[in-house]
């Protein structure tokens, strides 16, 4: 069978590419093994960004007293009936993905894992496409490290199978699978442990910052463990138990579930790539060009795949750069990408552009403006004041090098700055906008007034 087209994987650039082709009169097979719509839709951002409002309606439900709100009785949470809702959002999704891909008379669905055969072929169960093109969008895995392999362990899919509250939640791994997890389900009611090798959460981000999301959690009783070192799991019958180190002190816990949060491995050693002449890096992930091309030309990789982003955001991103260099007047590329992120706990954390590590990296001459979240107003009526806003600015030239918020609203919030950034206009154009009254952004133009030198 000839195709213009043979994508592999329904995620988030394989689909609209998909759409996308089919439109310009392209004939499309697109390969999909598991639940249409890959990882954002069935088993990441839909269903966990649901437990996050779930666990969000709990927490105020239960401490709301100091804003003159009390509950006559017990606040129940029905994991199943949280369940229920989140799997009634994600089939709406997944379904609605499928029919969209099946009712496309120019794009015929085939369901099975692919596999290359040679640069041009690839075969999904007896049958062998052929393709002028082919896009590989699989996506990624968790990463199992090999010391748990033998434990009953838990990943973000398993998880969110789950009908009864663990009574103990031990997260390996403090970044943003663990701790949205590990919030949602201790505000559930589980007891929950975190356990990192590293010496802060969200290493990514600056010191003050992880100091910050330590502290929010601490006051919610979770428990967390940085520095583990030497951790040794064993399984008991209802339990798993560790025993590990943190700076030379022994430490025992025994939790009921156990969550791997370790990071994630891309999904690029089972297609047969070893038939083609398309290039991985040292950790298996695709190597592309500007323009979203393998090694082989006429083979691009988009999304977690090739390692060049790990989000929806980013894999969506994919699709249109390489929809534009096929098909629209604009070309874009991936120089353009400005990164950005957020980590839906709660308050959440939004992230855009270089931290002061990066920029003290580049030695960049940098200011910075920055105000705790307990200066804003709206917080402050909210009653919501962890956190804090930080923006970078370039010194010689004004521009926006980054910014971190982490406070409420600030998913939202650091759109402002996302898009001065993509506008490449200087921080002077937010600094003399009016904001609006009370609202966290109010705050980015006030802050804006006295940068500071970055030491
Ligand atoms: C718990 C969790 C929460 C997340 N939350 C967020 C969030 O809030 N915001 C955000 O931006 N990102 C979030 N992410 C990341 C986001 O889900 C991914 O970056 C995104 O889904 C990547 O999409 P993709 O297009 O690369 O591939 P995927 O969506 O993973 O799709 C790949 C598809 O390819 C299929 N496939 C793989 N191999 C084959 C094969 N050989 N043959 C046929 N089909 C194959 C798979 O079955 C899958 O359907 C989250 C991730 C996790 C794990
Ligand atoms: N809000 C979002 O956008 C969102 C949410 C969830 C996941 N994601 C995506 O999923 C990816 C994976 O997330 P993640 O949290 O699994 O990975 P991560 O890389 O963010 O964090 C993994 C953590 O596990 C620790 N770790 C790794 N191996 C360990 C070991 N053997 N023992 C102890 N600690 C160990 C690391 O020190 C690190 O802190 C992210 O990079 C992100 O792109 C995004």
């Amino acid at each position: 069978m000839k195709f213009d087209a043979i994508i592999i994987g329904t995620g988030q650039a394989g689909t609209p590419l998909a759409a996308s082709l089919a439109e310009n009169g392209q004939k499309v097979a697109i390969i999909e093994k598991g639940d249409f719509g890959g990882t954002c839709v069935n088993t990441g951002c839909t269903p966990t960004k649901a437990y996050v409002a779930s666990a969000r309606r709990a927490f105020i439900t239960k401490n709301s007293q100091e804003h003159g709100v009390t509950i006559d009785g017990e606040v129940k949470v029905n994991l199943r009936a949280i369940k229920r809702r989140k799997d009634q959002l994600v089939q709406k999704s997944s379904e609605g993905i499928k029919k969209m891909l099946e009712d496309n008379k120019n794009i015929q669905v085939f369901r099975g894992e692919a596999k290359f055969k040679d640069d041009h072929t690839v075969t999904v169960d007896n049958n062998t496409l052929q393709g002028e093109k082919i896009y590989i969008n699989t996506g990624s895995r968790p990463n199992i490290p090999a010391p748990y392999k033998n434990l009953n362990y838990y990943t973000n899919k398993t998880m969110l199978e789950l009908e009864e509250i663990p009574e103990h939640l031990v997260v390996i791994g403090g970044g943003y699978v663990g701790l949205e997890f590990a919030q949602m389900f201790r505000r559930f009611g589980s007891k929950v442990s975190i356990l990192d090798r590293g010496d802060r959460l969200m290493k990514q981000e600056d010191a003050d910052v992880s100091e910050a999301i330590l502290q929010i959690l601490k006051d919610e009783d979770i428990q967390v463990y940085l520095n583990s070192e030497d951790i040794k799991g064993s399984q008991g019958q209802n339990s798993v138990n560790f025993s590990f180190n943190v700076n030379g002190a022994e430490k025992n816990i025994n939790g009921s579930h156990l969550l791997l949060a370790t990071g994630r491995v891309p999904n690029t050693a089972n297609i047969g790539l070893e038939n083609t002449s398309v290039d991985l890096d040292k950790k298996g992930y695709i190597k592309v060009n500007e323009e979203l091309q393998t090694s082989v030309p006429h083979i691009y990789a988009l999304g977690d795949c090739n390692g060049e982003g790990a989000f929806t955001h980013t894999s969506y991103n994919d699709f249109e750069i390489v929809e534009s260099n096929l098909l629209q007047h604009k070309k874009r590329s991936l120089l353009e990408r400005i990164p950005c992120y957020a980590a839906f706990i709660d308050p959440p954390l939004a992230r855009v552009g270089m931290n002061e590590a990066e920029i003290k990296e580049k030695g960049i001459k940098a200011k910075l403006a920055s105000r705790p979240m307990g200066k804003v107003a709206r917080a402050q009526e909210m009653g919501e004041t962890s956190g804090m806003m930080k923006i970078y600015i370039e010194a010689e030239t004004d521009k926006i090098l980054g910014a971190t918020f982490l406070g409420t609203g600030a998913d939202e919030v650091i759109h402002a700055v996302i898009d001065a950034m993509y506008a490449g206009t200087p921080y002077t154009t937010i600094r003399d906008a009016v904001h609006i009254h009370p609202t966290v952004s109010e705050l980015i133009p006030t802050m804006l007034e006295t940068p500071e030198d970055l030491e």
